[in-house]
């Protein structure tokens, strides 16, 4: 399986630093993928809409201020990489809701000195686990989409190993969270990080978490 990833990766190294499919799923769904990452035409989610609240507004804001000092980036948010089975239309797991505001909205910044990703998230009513809460398994992709991306922009292209999630305190649907993730350290092809989300005003700590990524190609 390893062997076959390392020979798609040589071929395709850009795409596959963003994702990463099996050979065979590749034939037998005659998916296809670009050599280079498509961004000509696609949206990029990961920018102000109507739907975001002040309170991601501002933090949004904060942070694209920090841009300018060349500590920080903001980091692009299409809704594919691929194109995906002809006729079914091509959507990124996160990015697969049509409707803004509705399910995961969010972007995110990296600070490269410091192997830093953050995420700035609004939970949108469709993330709903507990009446009025999100969904544990969706907090638990934004952690993993934040530490991976972060595991991603710091080594180049990785998969989940392992994560470990610590739910502390419940995350009330269409609040503004910061999801703050660093990589810890790497040993060999083993890439720790570490994240936790807290509240737009740090006042709350809603979760932490573990991940180990493996590096790949
Ligand atoms: C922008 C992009 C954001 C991306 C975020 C989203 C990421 C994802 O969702 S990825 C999808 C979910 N993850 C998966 O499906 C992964 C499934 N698992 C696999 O494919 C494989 O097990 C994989 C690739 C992780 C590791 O396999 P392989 O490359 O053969 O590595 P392997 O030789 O077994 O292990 C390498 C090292 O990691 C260690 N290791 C592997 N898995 C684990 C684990 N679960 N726990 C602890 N250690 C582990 C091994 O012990 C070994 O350690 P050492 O080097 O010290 O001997």
């Amino acid at each position: 399986m390893l062997r076959s990833y390392s020979r798609l990766f040589q071929r395709y190294p850009t795409i596959f630093t963003l994702t990463r499919l099996p050979t065979a799923r590749l034939q037998t769904c005659h998916f296809s993928i670009s050599s280079t990452c498509p961004t000509e035409g696609l949206r990029d989610f990961g920018l102000p809409n109507a739907t975001w609240g002040p309170n991601l507004r501002n933090l949004y804001d904060k942070f694209l201020d920090l841009t300018n000092t060349g500590l920080w980036r903001r980091i692009p948010s299409h809704n594919t990489t691929v194109n995906h089975l002809e006729g079914i239309g091509k959507r990124m797991f996160l990015r697969n809701i049509d409707e803004d505001g509705v399910g995961f909205e969010y972007c995110m910044f990296y600070n490269k000195a410091e192997s830093r990703m953050v995420c700035l998230f609004q939970p949108g009513p469709y993330l709903e686990g507990p009446p009025g809460y999100a969904h544990g398994g969706s907090i638990a992709t934004i952690i993993d989409s934040t530490a991976g991306a972060g595991a991603v922009y710091t080594c180049g292209s990785v998969m989940t190993a392992n994560l470990n999630i610590n739910y502390l305190k419940p995350i009330p649907l269409g609040c503004t969270l910061l999801v703050d993730s660093y990589v810890e350290k790497i040993e060999g092809r083993k890439v720790y990080s570490r994240c936790h989300i807290q509240s737009h005003d740090a006042l709350i700590l809603h979760t932490e978490a573990m991940a180990l990524y493996i590096k790949l190609g």
